[in-house]
């Protein structure tokens, strides 16, 4: 009797052919990743289009997840091991709780569901409804959005609510871009598969899908918890402006010394620019590029 860590393979949401790592045991071979050094542990589930969760392992008899229905655990699966890769090759963080905590994530959540969470503790993607969204863990700076709130709940804490909760939705769509950095989009990929060029939201323009880039177009709301998916249109930008100055490489070591070590559950906008500042003192000196991270926060209104 054999069992243990596979390669297998399968096709993504958008028909990708993607390498993936498996586990086998007693005939049947598991969305099961063992392979991340340092205990990681990444596994995907389905919940069979209803609502209660963790779901059933996403499981194939011959290894080769290549069903239509398949693609969602596909990328669920490759996505977080890529997100896992970024943290840990980038920041040197084992897992969300940076001790090789489980990273479980769930496909086929609910009917036509068009969204993504984390939950606390784990993630849930739905397969939306083919007009607005397509299965969102076919985008992968959907899936870092998503583990980013895991990161960000174990470091910072930031409150989801008012500022602090457009902060927290802010670092969520950074990392997004840091590990998928081939636009400033955020679920393009998914996004209404019939229509091009479009997204969810946009960290160069947020304007463009209606939410604010200056202090001055705060919007004031009771709703969305303080409006956390729109106010975060702000720091976006700051972001934007800050990785345009300096590149990704010095940007991404400021926010996730900024994220993991200076920013709190309280933190307001003015705070992360003094988070910000703080780390690119410690990092870079107060130089050219201090200078740079305090213009892009002056530019959206935050001093
Ligand atoms: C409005 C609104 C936006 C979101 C959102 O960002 N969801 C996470 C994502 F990963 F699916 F994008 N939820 O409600
Ligand atoms: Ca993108
Ligand atoms: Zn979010």
């Amino acid at each position: 009797v054999t069992e243990g860590a596979t390669t297998g393979y399968g096709y993504g949401v958008l028909d990708d052919y993607k390498s993936l790592n498996t586990y086998y045991a007693n005939g049947t071979y598991y969305l099961y990743d063992t392979t991340k050094s340092m205990s990681g542990v990444i596994e995907t589930r389905t919940a069979n289009y209803g609502s209660s969760l963790p779901g059933n392992y996403s499981v194939d008899s011959n290894n080769a997840f290549t069903s239509t229905s398949q693609g969602a655990d596909v990328d669920a699966h490759y996505y977080a091991g890529t997100v896992y890769d970024y943290y840990y090759n980038t920041h040197g963080r084992n897992s969300y709780d940076n001790n090789g905590a489980t990273i479980r994530s769930t496909v086929h959540y609910g009917s036509n569901y068009n969204n993504a969470f984390w939950n606390g503790a784990q993630m849930v993607y739905g397969d939306g409804d083919g007009s607005t969204f397509d299965p969102l863990s076919g985008a992968q700076d959907v899936v870092a959005h998503e583990i980013t709130h895991a990161v960000i709940e174990r470091t910072a804490g930031l409150r989801y609510q008012d500022q602090s909760g457009a902060l927290n939705e802010s670092m969520a769509d950074v990392f997004g871009y840091f590990v998928e950095p081939e636009d400033f989009l955020l679920g393009e990929d998914v996004y209404t598969p019939n229509k091009s060029g479009d997204a969810l939201r946009s960290l160069s323009n947020p304007d463009a899908y209606g939410q604010p880039s200056h202090m001055n177009d705060y919007y004031y709301t009771s709703s969305d918890n303080g409006g956390v998916h729109t106010n975060s249109g702000i720091p976006n930008k700051a972001a934007y402006l800050t990785i345009q100055s300096i590149g990704k490489t010095k940007a991404e070591k400021i926010y996730y010394r900024a994220l993991s070590i200076y920013l709190t559950p309280t933190s307001n906008f003015s705070a992360a620019r003094s988070a910000l500042l703080q780390a690119t003192s410690d990092l870079y000196g107060t130089g050219s590029t201090y200078n740079s991270v305090a213009s892009a926060w002056s530019q959206v209104g935050v001093n």
